[in-house]
């Protein structure tokens, strides 16, 4: 549906305040595809997404949406196609002085495709879609932050889009109303096709509802791949910084100022992180596995999430015996979860035996 090719913007090019906002970016993005856009303050997200409708002109490169480069367009014919991109803002951009129906309704009059009769039917049939039926006479001043971002989708899926570009969507609302904002894009990707782009540094948006992810560093894509993926096996440092801040790993505070060693010494014990994925996550691996080993292993950390509604368990335990059983148990770990990684050996006293 979206098909970015070597996409690069210069800004102020040729003068001393020229800026490479965007590097050799090309990626594709699937009809009825939720992707994300995650990275640092200026690696170029904004940039991108504007790049898509052409709010932004590349500096060079191709854009194709729904089969068609816009960057070869004459400018009457890209207001035409640009209707099949709706955009919705952190800051909502709501006109202060018209009610919640006028809102939605003014890009159609704008447009003038449509008669009052057809726009006030269209206006509330996107409200009920939205969840606004009853607002329709109030005001932004009188809703609140997920009302008003609720009349900013109803307006961007006016003159029925194809493609919802999100820059930044959810950024001013409180986790409670931005997880019925993604619930809101979920359920409206669904039952209108659409294909869903979103910038955002919030990485529950991400965890909740995205297919596919792109990290953007310095303007060029360092990683991309499923949602999944970025959230339980980043490759890059700063990917794993980023997922950090929803997917805590690695060593437990338990253990923060205790001497691990790389190997297995006489008496150490393996600390070991796993991760569950689906419905495995809630079966009984470590008595199974400390059962069939005869190994002591520890619980020292856990933690249960979802990642797109996808069970997704993280523990990190200690295992107790002698090399041999350690690496029987780390075997047996292996062919019953999605991953394991010996974060090293320590020589604690065992806390709470299994
Ligand atoms: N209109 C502009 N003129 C000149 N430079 C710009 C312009 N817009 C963005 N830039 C620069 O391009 C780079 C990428 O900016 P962009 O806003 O795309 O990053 P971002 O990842 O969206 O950042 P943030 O998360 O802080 O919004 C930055 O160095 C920024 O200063």
């Amino acid at each position: 549906m979206i098909k970015l090719t070597h996409i690069e913007k210069i800004y102020a090019k040729g003068t001393k305040r020229e800026v490479k906002a965007l590097k050799d970016v090309s990626l594709t993005i699937e009809e009825g595809e939720i992707f994300g856009v995650i990275g640092l303050s200026g690696a170029g997200k904004s940039t991108l997404i504007r790049n898509i409708n052409l709010l932004e002109r590349p500096t060079s490169g191709t854009v194709e949406v729904d089969g068609k480069d816009l960057t070869a367009m004459k400018q009457v014919q890209l207001r035409v196609e640009r209707r099949k991109i709706g955009m919705i803002f952190q800051s909502f951009n709501l006109l202060s002085s018209l009610t919640v129906a006028k809102n939605v309704a003014f890009p159609l009059e704008l447009e003038g495709r449509l008669d009052k009769e057809a726009i006030n039917k269209r206006v509330a049939h996107l409200l009920e879609l939205v969840g606004l039926s009853d607002k329709a006479d109030m005001y932004p001043a009188q809703l609140s932050g997920g009302q008003k971002q609720r009349v900013g989708i109803a307006r961007a899926l006016a003159a029925e889009p194809k493609v919802l570009l999100c820059d930044e969507a959810t950024s001013a609302l409180d986790p409670k109303t931005t997880s019925s904002i993604l619930e809101l894009l979920l359920d409206l990707r669904d039952k209108l096709k659409l294909t869903i782009v979103i910038i955002t540094h919030q990485m529950e948006v991400i965890k909740e509802c995205c297919d596919r992810v792109a990290v953007l560093d310095g303007g060029v894509i360092a990683e991309m791949g499923s949602t999944l993926d970025i959230f339980t096996e980043p490759k890059e440092e700063l990917t794993k910084r980023l997922v950090s801040s929803a997917v805590r790993r690695g060593m437990p505070e338990l253990l923060r100022h205790t001497q691990i060693v790389p190997n297995y010494e006489n008496g150490y014990k393996a600390v070991v992180e796993i991760l569950f994925l689906g419905p495995k996550a809630d079966s009984p691996v470590i008595a199974d596995v400390s059962k069939c080993c005869n190994a002591k292993i520890s619980i020292l950390a856990g933690s249960i999430d979802h990642i797109r509604k996808v069970p997704f368990g993280l523990l990190v335990v200690e295992i107790d015996g002698d090399e041999e059983t350690i690496h029987i148990a780390i075997e047996e770990l292996k062919k019953r979860v999605h991953k394991v990684e010996v974060l090293g050996y320590d020589r604690r006293k065992q806390l709470a035996e299994y």
